[in-house]
């Protein structure tokens, strides 16, 4: 039996806000882990939809608030968002528009313009925040409007985190000389411009992509307004056991392989943990023997164009005192691997809280 107009909100939305008149195919687009993706064919051209069966419609919704909040940019290339929302059957969906990949990585260089463009572009006139809370990997990320980066900074981000080691490991040492060091963090940002700009937020090689003219496209945000950086192209990814770092730039379009041999040497070090169940199982299946941590690369704040693809005229200044801020930005990052893949990161977290409060003698 034909399932009625009401039943189906996805053919719905196409047929009449999408502007077709007939879907012409639906076919499954692999690479994903925590959704089901489809492109959906049509007389008004093709659109990428997404659907999860568990899920309400809130991880969507940021989704495409976050989407929709670079695409206004005008910057670089994201998938425009059109619409999301429940399933009768439960679960929830997005659909967007569909882009078409190129085979290339596409020019680094200008990923790295754009980037720091969309930076550029995205102000907010709220401070420091989101309209929506949403996650990093799988950890609830909360981006309460906040006028002062300092005190976002130290209560949702590395604030946020401690508590999550402390309730779900008992882990009261990193909490507390944490918390001493999120209270005291001032002087790092002494003589520094901050001025909150629109970030990706998830900044790994598997949201990056290009289309088929080799433009840099983005996806998958856990976006929100962070101070800027003064970065023209803030990307690397860190291994997950020591933190190397594999510059992507270096990569040469060669990024998955290299990602894969990075990621084979993590299984060893992967730890269940509760919070975490759901999206462990999905990645497992996803990954077979990889296993579930690929979604979770770092992206670190480092290297302003120290490497060649971005030399070239900086598009914003680098604010002063950047390096030693760096390690505080990356610690929210070893923080969140902490309560996601558990201790096999306590230990860097921890290095890095105490050369800060050596440092700034608190
Ligand atoms: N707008 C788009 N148009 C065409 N293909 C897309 C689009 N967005 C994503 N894709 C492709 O669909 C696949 C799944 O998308 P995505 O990675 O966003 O899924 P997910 O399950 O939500 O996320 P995750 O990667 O975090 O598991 C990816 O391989 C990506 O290449």
């Amino acid at each position: 039996m034909m399932a009625a107009m009401g039943d189906d909100p996805i053919r719905e939305w196409i047929l009449s806000e999408g502007k077709a008149t007939q879907i012409t195919g639906i076919r499954p687009v692999g690479g994903g882990c925590i959704n089901r993706a489809s492109r959906y064919d049509t007389d008004a051209g093709s659109f990428f939809v997404k659907t999860n069966r568990g899920i309400g419609p809130s991880m969507f919704e940021a989704e495409a608030l976050g989407l929709s909040a670079m695409y206004e940019t005008g910057s670089i290339r994201v998938p425009r968002p059109f619409k999301f929302g429940a399933l009768p059957t439960g679960g929830s969906y997005i659909i967007m528009e569909f882009i078409e990949f190129g085979a290339s990585r596409g020019d680094q260089s200008v990923l790295g313009r754009k980037l720091a463009e969309m930076h550029k572009a995205g102000k907010s006139a709220k401070g420091f925040g989101f309209d929506i809370d949403n996650t990093i990997g799988s950890t609830p990320q909360i981006n309460t409007w906040t006028s002062d980066w300092i005190e976002f900074y130290s209560k949702h981000r590395l604030g946020y985190q401690l508590k999550l080691a402390r309730d779900q490991y008992g882990d009261s040492t990193i909490y507390e000389r944490g918390q001493r060091l999120a209270k005291n963090i001032g002087p790092l940002f002494e003589n520094v411009v901050i001025e909150p700009c629109l970030l990706q937020g998830d900044l790994w090689s598997g949201n990056i992509s290009s289309d088929k003219n080799g433009e840099p496209v983005i996806l998958d945000p856990a976006c929100y307004c962070n101070i800027a950086s003064g970065f023209k192209a803030p990307i690397a990814i860190g291994s997950m056991s020591s933190l190397q770092r594999v510059s992507m730039i270096d990569l040469n379009g060669d990024t998955n392989s290299i990602l894969l041999r990075e990621l084979g040497k993590l299984t060893q070090l992967r730890r269940l943990n509760v919070l975490n169940m759901g999206i462990m199982r999905q990645n497992l299946e996803c990954h077979g023997v990889l296993g579930l941590e690929d979604l979770f690369i770092m992206p670190i704040l480092r290297y302003p164009c120290s490497q060649s693809s971005f030399s070239g005229e900086r598009v914003m200044p680098k604010q002063p005192g950047f390096e030693k801020r760096r390690d505080l930005y990356m610690l929210y990052h070893y923080l969140n691997h902490y309560n996601l893949f558990g201790s096999g990161y306590r230990s860097s977290a921890m290095s890095i809280i105490d050369d800060y409060l050596r440092m700034l003698k608190a």
